[in-house]
């Protein structure tokens, strides 16, 4: 057996740094929900602890004149909207959902506030413009998550709990076990079938098995060659599902210094640079903000240098927390979709219209299995749906070789 990775580090949408001030850090997935029971076990398993999730003091709706109160219409009208999706999640979904993009959906909310609430809390939540996906598949990631409010919450939600020592770590330990297997910098650019098995060509050679799992978002998977070529449904899957767009940065300080203010750390921005803050920090010492933008959000920022990104978030930061958020003793930053293997985040959704592309983004192709997040029933788009295909696809192909699992 043998892992082919294209980049120069396991993880890929897991990745944890080192802090100047000895802290791990998250750049990518770092909540662990309160029922993704497959990475509890991980966790256990390698006695790296959950902790939850910090929560104290108050959290603040924000626009670029300052904090804002919400007045009931909003809160009402917002609250409707979101509640319509969940009911539209507990009952069969008319196929039309597909064809109605969630900005068509948000644009009959009444009132521009509400409008702009629901469509932030959603991009974020997806990482993507409500133009570019679908009611449909917005409904189907709140249903394989166990319902909207599990899908937003911190306590009894999907953003429960953070893992000590970091994700990434998490990964990089399970890669350690795993020893030689791993090979680094091998890209695979080509599998060939036969009835004999699988040849697969990387960056660093070609390697013949008799089976191969394929464990990269349909995105990433439509990049490598197949002879013969894949089969039409296939093809549908890779060819109408496109990457998130998300941009993650995190800021320390020697304390979570907000919460002297009373306030959480948790803020949404109806407009302005700064789309949402969160307190991540570890429970004692240093503080940890994160600072997630998707979308055009996310763009804009790539349009600007590292430093005059920094200073203008920091700012942002700064007006709403305090000055101490100018002095951070570290930065750390990612903008996921320009990295080159994992080609952006959260996770992959289907093109408006194309629901059934995610559908069966599982079902495998002769001796090739798919796996990755984007192929789990449950949890589809977190660390949890990534575990579970991990080992729906090693039952198959344990059950293909004959073997006992
Ligand atoms: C900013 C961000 C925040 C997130 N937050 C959370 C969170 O808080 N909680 C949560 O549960 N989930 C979160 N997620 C989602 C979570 O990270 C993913 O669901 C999960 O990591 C997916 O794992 P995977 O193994 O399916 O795919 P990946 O992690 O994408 O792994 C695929 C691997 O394949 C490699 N690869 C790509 N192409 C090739 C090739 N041709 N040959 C060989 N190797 C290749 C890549 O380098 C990568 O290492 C977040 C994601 C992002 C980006």
């Amino acid at each position: 057996m043998a892992v082919l990775e294209a980049a120069d580090r396991v993880g890929g949408r897991a990745l944890t740094e080192k802090s100047s001030a000895g802290t791990a850090l998250d750049l990518g997935a770092q909540w662990i929900g309160h029922d993704h029971v497959q990475m509890a076990t991980l966790a256990r398993e390698f006695a790296r602890p959950l902790f939850p999730t910090p929560q104290f003091g108050k959290s603040l709706v924000l626009t670029h004149r300052g904090p804002v109160r919400l007045s009931p219409l909003t809160v009402a009208a917002t609250g409707w909207a979101l509640l319509r999706l969940e009911l539209i999640a507990r009952t069969t979904v008319r196929a039309g959902w597909d064809r109605v993009t969630l900005a068509e959906f948000v644009a009959r909310i009444p009132g521009a506030r509400a409008q702009r609430l629901t469509s932030v809390v959603l991009s974020e939540a997806f990482s993507c413009d409500p133009g570019e996906i679908s009611v449909a598949a917005v409904v189907h990631g709140i249903r394989s998550v166990g319902g909207l409010r599990v899908m937003l919450s911190t306590a009894g939600g999907a953003q429960q709990s953070l893992l000590t020592g970091g994700a990434g770590a998490l990964a990089q330990a399970l890669a350690d076990e795993l020893g030689s297997a791993v090979r680094l910098n091998h890209r695979v650019s080509a599998i060939e079938r036969s009835p004999a098995g699988v040849v697969v060509r990387s960056s660093a050679g070609t390697m013949a098995a008799e089976r191969v799992v394929v464990a990269v978002p349909p995105p990433v998977a439509a990049m490598i060659e197949h002879r013969p070529t894949l089969p039409g449904e296939r093809r549908h899957v890779q060819q109408n599902t496109v990457m998130g767009t998300i941009y993650k940065a995190i800021a320390v300080y020697r304390s979570p210094f907000w919460r002297g203010q009373g306030l959480s750390g948790e803020s949404i921005g109806l407009d302005g640079p700064l789309p949402s803050t969160f307190d991540v920090s570890p429970p004692a010492g240093a503080g940890h903000l994160c600072i997630l933008a998707p979308g055009e959000s996310a763009r804009a920022l790539d349009r600007l240098t590292a430093e005059v990104r920094r200073d203008a978030l920091l700012r942002e930061v700064a007006r709403h927390f305090g000055s101490g958020a100018l002095e951070p003793v570290d930065w750390h930053e990612k903008s996921w979709h320009t990295d080159p293997f994992v080609m952006g985040g959260y996770s992959a959704f289907p093109r408006p219209g194309h629901l059934d592309a995610l559908m069966s983004a599982a079902s495998p192709t002769g001796s090739i299995h798919w796996a990755g997040t984007e192929t789990a029933r449950r949890c589809n788009g977190y660390l949890e749906g990534a575990v579970e295909s991990g080992k729906r696809a090693a039952l198959e192909v344990l059950t293909g070789l004959g073997a006992q699992p």
